[in-house]
C-alpha cells in the first residue's frame, strides 16, 4: 500500500524516513515507511494498537540497538547522516534525538542532578554554567516556579504530571534537535495532561516534535501534521486538519470516525 502525502507545511525536514523496514525477529513490524518530520514542527503519530508507533520512535533514536533480533534496514536521515549506520554514535545520537516515555521516569535522585546528570554525559560545564543550564532547562519545561526552591530534594516527591515535565526539562537540558514523545500524558488527570499539551506547542519554536497518542483530539489539538499508521504501513500523512475533515483513504476515515481501532 502506497502513503498518500499531501503538501508538507515546512519545506525543511528535520528527519527524513526512506524505505523504512523495521524487523522484530521474523516478525516485520515496519513496511516500506517513508516520510519527514518537518522541522520545528508537532508531528502526530495515530493508528490502532500494534501498528508500530512506538516501534518506529524506537528506531529514530536508535533504542532498538539496545535488544538483539531487533533490526531495521533503510534510511532514517538525520542533518543528512543515516542514522541506522554502524558507525553512528548512539550516545551523541540521544542527545539529539531525545525521547519522553508514557509514564514519567525520573532518576532516583535531586531535582537538580535529574537535569544534570544527562548533561554532564555529554559537556563539561562550571557550576555556574550547570546551575544556569538547570534552570534554563526546567522554566522552558514550564515547572521552574514550581521546583525552585526544593531543587536538593528527591524528584520521586513530585506529582505525576510534575514528574512528566521534569523528564521534558530531562530531554531538553542536552539542547536535542528532536523530542520524541510517546503517549505522554496517558497517565496524567486532564490538568496536567492540557499543561503538556500547552508545553508541546512552546516548545515547537525551538525543537522537532513527534508525538504517538491514541488520543485523537490531542493530535488535531497539537499536532501540524498526522500520520495514520495500520499493520505497519504508513496508510496517509497530511496536514492535521486536512486528515480529520476529509482524509484521502478509507482506512483512515473509518479510524478516525471509531469504526475500527
Ligand atoms: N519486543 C517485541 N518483540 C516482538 N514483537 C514486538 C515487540 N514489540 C512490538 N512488537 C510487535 O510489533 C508490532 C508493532 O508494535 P508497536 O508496539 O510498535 O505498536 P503500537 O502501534 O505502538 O501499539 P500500541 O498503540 O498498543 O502501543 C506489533 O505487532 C507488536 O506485536
Amino acid at each position: 500500500m502506497q502513503a498518500r502525502s499531501s503538501a508538507v507545511l515546512n519545506e525543511t525536514a528535520r528527519i527524513s524516513v526512506r524505505n523504512l523496514d523495521f524487523f522484530y525477529g521474523d516478525n516485520r513490524a515496519l513496511k516500506s515507511i517513508n516520510f519527514d518530520l518537518p522541522d520545528r514542527q508537532v508531528t502526530g503519530m495515530i493508528g490502532p494498537s500494534g501498528c508500530g508507533k512506538s516501534t518506529l520512535l524506537r528506531v529514530l533514536n536508535r533504542m532498538y540497538s539496545l535488544y538483539p533480533g531487533q533490526r531495521a534496514s533503510g534510511e532514517v536521515l538525520l542533518d543528512g547522516k543515516n542514522i541506522l549506520d554502524d558507525d553512528v554514535d548512539v550516545n551523541e545520537l540521544r542527545a539529539k534525538v531525545g525521547m519522553v516515555f508514557q509514564k514519567p521516569t525520573p532518576f532516583p535522585m535531586t531535582i537538580y542532578e535529574n537535569i544534570a546528570f544527562g548533561v554532564r554525559l555529554h559537556e563539561k560545564l562550571s557550576k555556574a554554567q550547570m546551575d544556569e543550564r538547570v534552570e534554563w532547562a526546567l522554566s522552558r519545561a514550564a515547572i521552574w516556579g514550581e521546583v525552585k526552591d526544593r531543587l536538593n530534594t528527591n524528584a520521586m516527591g513530585l506529582s505525576g504530571g510534575q514528574q512528566q515535565r521534569l523528564c521534558i526539562a530531562r530531554s531538553i537540558a542536552v539542547r536535542p534537535e528532536v523530542i520524541l514523545f510517546d503517549e505522554p500524558t496517558s497517565a496524567l488527570d486532564p490538568i496536567s495532561t492540557l499543561k503538556i499539551e500547552e508545553l508541546i506547542d512552546e516548545l515547537k519554536r525551538d525543537f522537532t516534535i513527534a508525538i504517538v497518542t491514541h488520543n485523537m483530539q490531542q493530535a488535531a489539538r497539537c499536532a501540524d501534521q498526522v500520520a495514520f499508521f495500520y499493520l505497519g504501513e504508513l496508510i496517509e500523512v497530511a496536514p492535521a486538519a486536512q486528515l480529520f475533515t476529509a482524509p484521502q483513504h478509507p482506512r483512515t476515515q473509518e479510524y478516525i470516525t471509531g469504526r475500527f481501532g
